[in-house]
């Protein structure tokens, strides 16, 4: 089956092909570039082995030649692209935040216009362990951002199970640079970065209202979250801490329970004992590692999760989700271990 990228000169771009090409279902198709044109190693030389040409977005032949199309691409370019792909029968996987909100809300905290209102009521949201499901019969997949990735898959399951005080999560994250893609900004320099821990869009991060969207379906009960991210001088990686009040008098067992039941069939999602996660453990792979610490003596409870934020935050849950909207088993082609040291 072949899938095409649109966006394929990014590092969600990058790492689609990377996966794509050693998938056993799916097949390097069209690789679209609006700047750039000729071999794909011109820009990416770590795949000079690949023999694909970047090309132009031609609506009809990117229909024509590829069943399935994926779009890397910056916020505003999905919601036009998306209705036109998919009204000719494609399947169309969106890793951009263009489908994830509610019009107003997009609206809200992206400043863009947003798609139109019928094609998003299509779109399904891949948080793949939970939404799987309705992925299955999904047209379009919204993927998830990469922190409402890390923070969704340690939250819910507390949120399903009603032990927290929802009004009183608290999340800090952290993550590495390319979370902000390969476009060239002052304040992504080596200089500016190295031996640097930032604070950012501490008045208002756009994946805040995604996370309290779908918190709040799971929960049912609307919910606001106080949310914190930084960057780090690393190149892949974000781990979450979230710090929430317990309304039950909950062991460590009973959390360890509901851990364990809700993410039994999971293949992604390695719950840690005797160890906290850390970045270093998922780095490459599409692993989300969770962790819990209760804490008797103020009555609070810590979650923590790391991901790969090109990985399990983008491209290896979307290739996730393709798996999972055509039948595979969801970790087909996914199966690797994580980079390490
Ligand atoms: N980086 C990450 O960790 C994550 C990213 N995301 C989201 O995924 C998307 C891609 O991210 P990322 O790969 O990091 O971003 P990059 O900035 O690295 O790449 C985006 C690519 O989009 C292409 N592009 C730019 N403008 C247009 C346009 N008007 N029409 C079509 N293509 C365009 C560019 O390629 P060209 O100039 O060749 O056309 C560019 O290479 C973004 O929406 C991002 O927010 C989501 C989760 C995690
Ligand atoms: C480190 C860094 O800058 N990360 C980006 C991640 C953005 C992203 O993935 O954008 P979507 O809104 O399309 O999900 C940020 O925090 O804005």
């Amino acid at each position: 089956m072949k899938a095409a990228i649109i966006g394929s000169t990014g590092y969600g771009g990058a790492e689609l092909i990377r996966l794509i090409q050693n998938h056993p279902f799916l097949e390097v198709g069209s690789l679209i570039s609006t700047s750039r044109a000729g071999p794909v190693d011109k820009i990416y030389p770590h795949l000079s082995h690949l023999s694909s040409e970047l090309q132009e977005l031609d609506l009809d032949l990117l229909c024509e030649n590829n069943d399935m199309v994926f779009l890397a691409t910056p916020p505003g370019v999905s919601s036009q692209w998306t209705p036109l792909i998919a009204e000719r029968g494609k399947i169309v996987i969106d890793l951009s935040g263009d489908f994830r909100l509610y019009p107003e809300t997009y609206q809200a905290w992206y400043d863009k216009e947003p798609a139109p209102i019928t094609w998003l009521k299509k779109a399904v949201y891949g948080l793949s362990e939970w939404f799987g499901r309705q992925v299955k019969d999904a047209q379009i997949i919204s993927n998830p951002g990469c922190y409402p990735t890390a923070i969704l898959l340690a939250l819910l399951p507390l949120l399903q199970a009603k032990v927290l005080d929802i009004s009183s999560i608290i999340i800090d994250a952290k993550s590495g640079v390319t979370g902000a893609g390969r476009g060239l900004q002052q304040g992504l320099l080596f200089t500016e970065v190295n031996e640097n821990l930032r604070p950012y869009k501490v008045d208002g991060h756009q994946h805040i209202p995604e996370i309290e969207r779908f918190a709040s379906q799971v929960a049912g009960d609307s919910i606001y979250i106080n949310f914190v991210p930084h960057l780090v001088p690393m190149n892949r990686g974000i781990l979450v801490t979230i710090y929430a009040k317990l309304v039950k008098d909950c062991s460590n067992q009973v959390l360890k329970e509901i851990y364990q039941t809700i993410y039994e069939a999971a293949p992604f999602i390695r719950l840690c004992e005797g160890r906290w996660p850390e970045t270093k453990h998922v780095q490459g792979s599409n692993y989300c590692d969770i962790a819990w610490h209760l804490n008797k003596r103020t009555g609070q409870v810590i979650l923590l999760s790391a991901i790969d934020n090109l990985m399990k935050g983008a491209a290896g849950q979307a290739v996730q989700n393709a798996n999972l909207r055509m039948g595979w088993p969801e970790e087909t082609g996914l199966t690797f271990s994580p980079l390490f040291p």
